[in-house]
């Protein structure tokens, strides 16, 4: 891994629970439940850099966790483990992605841009440009949940290049446009390109993918198959697709419920040991490198179940609350309920508020 770069992904994983009932993830998320919870992998480790300036593509079969990386990538998501660092201010255009169904198109734009730190002055003078790229007409003022996919796809690329972000992540965004806007769209890209920005660039059109990208990484079922020029990784992606396509109906689906099956059963822990074994190799001299590895892993994750000390800290909070709401229903002073705890139950008002004439 060199220093310049402009995003770094080191040894990124994200683990799916897959729940079947909502009070499962409850259950999960407040650790009250010994049920083993079935686990998905959708990325096993993968490890890549882009470089400032590069447009670098991401390739692979569908569920082959294109678009987990690049939510991860631009923030949407937190990854399982591993290290993501982004210098610079990512934009994602996504289908669906990004833009709220409920809000207008024109508070969606809004929105966006204020969340990238501008003004209502800039948002206002670059107003007219986003919506004439987007070329919706009228539309823009109803819901986007009312739009087309295409135009929800020409709204989010609008907005995406117009806040002149320095990353700019499009996941599958032109594989919805007609082509006078995918024409419009891949000028802008090389617009970009040749400002020196960097970009990610997620698509199934191998065509767009050698007109745009510097390089390729190629996401085969949550690993990094290759990465490198995006000649030689397309050209042996392509040689993949037609292995595969010669494969009889059978063999196909054998070949993906296998895969799905290894990213069900991937050993995160396992894993973290191959990566400290590999670590220990290249840096001999280094006592710490299992505990540098495990920094490393879980460091810059946020944990997506509560810790103990959480948990025990917001029971704690909510006996108070529920103690205090039922204090100021009976009537009585704090004080007198915290020395006597029965007086909740005798009440000095009913809950109309009426004083009761028994009350003590
Ligand atoms: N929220 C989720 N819960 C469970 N599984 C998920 C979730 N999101 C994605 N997955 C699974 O993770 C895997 C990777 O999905 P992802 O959308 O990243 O793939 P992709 O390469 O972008 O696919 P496509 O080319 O079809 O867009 C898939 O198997 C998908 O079913």
């Amino acid at each position: 891994m060199t220093a310049d770069y402009k995003i770094k992904v080191q040894n990124v994983t994200k683990e799916f629970d897959l729940f079947k009932t909502r009070s499962d993830q409850l259950k999960a998320f407040f650790s009250i439940s010994n049920q083993p919870i079935p686990e998905f992998w959708a990325l096993k480790g993968i490890s890549l850099e882009v470089h400032p300036g590069e447009t670098l593509g991401l390739i692979g079969v569908n569920g082959s966790g294109k678009s987990t990386l690049s939510n991860i990538i631009s923030g949407v998501i937190p990854q399982t483990t591993g290290v993501v660092d982004v210098r610079g201010d990512t934009s994602i255009v996504a289908i669906n992605s990004g833009l709220r169904g409920q809000l207008t198109g024109l508070e969606n734009i809004r929105l966006k841009a204020l969340m990238m730190g501008m003004t209502n002055k800039e948002i206002d003078d670059m107003l007219d440009d986003i919506i004439a790229f987007a070329d919706i007409g009228d539309f823009v003022y109803q819901p986007v949940k009312s739009y087309s996919s295409g135009m929800k796809s020409r709204l989010g690329f609008s907005i995406a290049v117009h806040i002149n972000p320095d990353i700019l992540i499009i996941d599958e965004a032109l594989s919805v446009g007609d082509d006078t806007f995918y024409q419009k769209c891949v000028e802008k890209i090389q617009q970009f390109k040749d400002e020196g920005k960097t970009i990610v660039f997620v698509s199934h059109s191998l065509k767009q993918i050698e007109k745009l990208c510097d390089r390729v990484a190629w996401i085969q079922y949550g690993d990094l198959k290759q990465i490198g020029k995006t000649k030689e990784v397309v050209g042996d992606y392509r040689k993949f697709i037609k292995w595969f396509k010669a494969l009889n109906k059978d063999d196909k689906k054998k070949y993906q419920n296998d895969s799905k099956e290894e990213q069900k059963a991937f050993d995160i822990k396992a894993y973290e040991k191959q990566v400290v074994a590999e670590r220990k190799q290249a840096e001999p001299d280094n006592p710490n490198v299992a505990r540098d590895v495990h920094k490393e892993f879980y460091g810059g994750v946020i944990s997506e179940t509560m810790p103990w000390r959480t948990r025990i800290f917001s029971t704690l909070v909510a006996v108070a609350v529920v103690f205090l709401m039922l204090v100021n229903i009976s009537g009585h002073s704090l004080t007198s309920t915290v020395q006597d705890p029965s007086l909740i139950f005798h009440p000095t008002r009913t809950l109309t508020g009426v004083v009761t004439k028994t009350g003590r």
